[in-house]
């Protein structure tokens, strides 16, 4: 029976789609030496964890390695595409939950909400009302999206149809812009945003996409949300300008390293919201990923290829390895 391992468990729709279809079995750890050992027996890998190159080179059985999500960051594509391994991802159905936490972000952060919350408990009703810095409405601000794909559309559809905002996004393309959406160079983008928003993968080109420079172009008091990856931002840079009162604020839901260590400086901040790369995690998303991930699995256990492959250049060489197969 072919082995799907995966990094973590499956929504149980998921679960019960590939239970019959092969042996599932989650990783007992997700470090670089257990999932390298763990998967070398595996014909199939489920992937929420970042996965290291060397697991490539020792898995002889693997045949494909598929996010269970939209990153595919966590996915060595030259040492997977190297081995012959394909690499598929569950692209688009966890954006209208992260849309979702962006407008939580953006709306806890104008409301001072974790300052309030805590001294209404510590200090009691006055001072939970009396703060000196006024909340704030959404209508009327500039939301400027980095990255207009699956996340960045559905946040600009959310923020201009729903809290009437102005909309503002980049992204690599500059296709025709839709209905209420304009486009602007980052540049531009960092300079004109009220709420700056990431939704952009990261690539080698988005590694340090917000670096001092950046920052210090930013309205004054504005506020940036990251929800992409968290290389994307320069930490010292953002550390720097909170600690200055130099941008109003931040909401983190991903970070250079992952867990974020209990001692981080972003902890120390009122106006700072960190979540635990969470901002994709909720019961319907969860389910839509777990599905299209298994749905991509049975595929490749068929002899077929995965709908969202996403390095076709190793379909040469992943037929030399399994001639049976596609
Ligand atoms: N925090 C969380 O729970 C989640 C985080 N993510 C992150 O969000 C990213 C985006 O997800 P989707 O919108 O589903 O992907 P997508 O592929 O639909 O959209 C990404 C967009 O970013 C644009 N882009 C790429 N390079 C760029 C650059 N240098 N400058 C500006 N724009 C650029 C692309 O043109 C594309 O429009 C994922 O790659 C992942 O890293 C995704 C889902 C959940
Ligand atoms: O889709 C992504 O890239 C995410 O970050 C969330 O997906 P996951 O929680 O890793 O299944």
């Amino acid at each position: 029976m072919p082995k799907i391992l995966t990094t973590h468990t499956l929504h149980p729709r998921a679960s019960a789609m590939l239970t019959g279809a092969g042996e599932l079995v989650v990783a007992s750890a997700l470090d670089a030496d257990t999932l390298a050992t763990e998967a070398r027996n595996a014909d199939i890998i489920i992937v929420r964890a970042p996965l290291p190159s060397a697991l490539f080179e020792g898995a002889t059985k693997l045949r494909a390695a598929i996010r269970h999500g939209a990153g595919l960051d966590m996915v060595p594509m030259e040492a997977a595409t190297a081995a012959g391994v394909l690499v598929a991802n569950v692209p688009a159905v966890n954006a209208r939950s992260v849309a979702e936490y962006v407008m939580f972000a953006a709306l806890a952060l104008l409301r001072r909400f974790r300052m309030v919350d805590r001294d209404l408990r510590a200090k009691g009703w006055l001072a939970g009302r009396d703060h000196t810095i006024l909340a704030s409405e959404l209508a009327g601000k500039t939301i400027g999206i980095v990255g207009f794909g699956a996340i960045g559309q559905a946040v600009g559809h959310i923020a201009a149809h729903g809290f009437d905002l102005n909309v503002v996004a980049t992204t690599r393309s500059m296709r025709p812009a839709p209905d209420r959406v304009g486009f602007l160079s980052i540049d531009a983008l960092v300079e004109q945003s009220d709420i700056i928003v990431l939704c952009c993968p990261l690539t080698p080109e988005t590694r340090g996409l917000i670096n001092r420079e950046r920052i210090g172009r930013m309205k004054l008091h504005a506020l940036l949300i990251n929800i992409s990856r968290g290389p994307v931002i320069d930490d010292d840079a953002l550390i720097e300008a909170l600690q200055k009162d130099r941008i109003g604020g931040a909401a983190l839901d991903v970070f250079a390293t992952q867990p974020l260590p209990p001692n981080h400086p972003y902890f120390g901040f009122d106006n700072v919201i960190v979540t635990p790369h969470m901002a994709g995690i909720t019961e319907q998303s969860m389910m839509r990923m777990g599905v299209g991930s298994a749905d991509e699995a049975l595929l490749v256990l068929a002899n077929k290829l995965p709908v969202n492959l996403r390095n076709p250049e190793v379909v040469e060489h992943y037929r030399r390895r399994f001639p049976a197969d596609i």
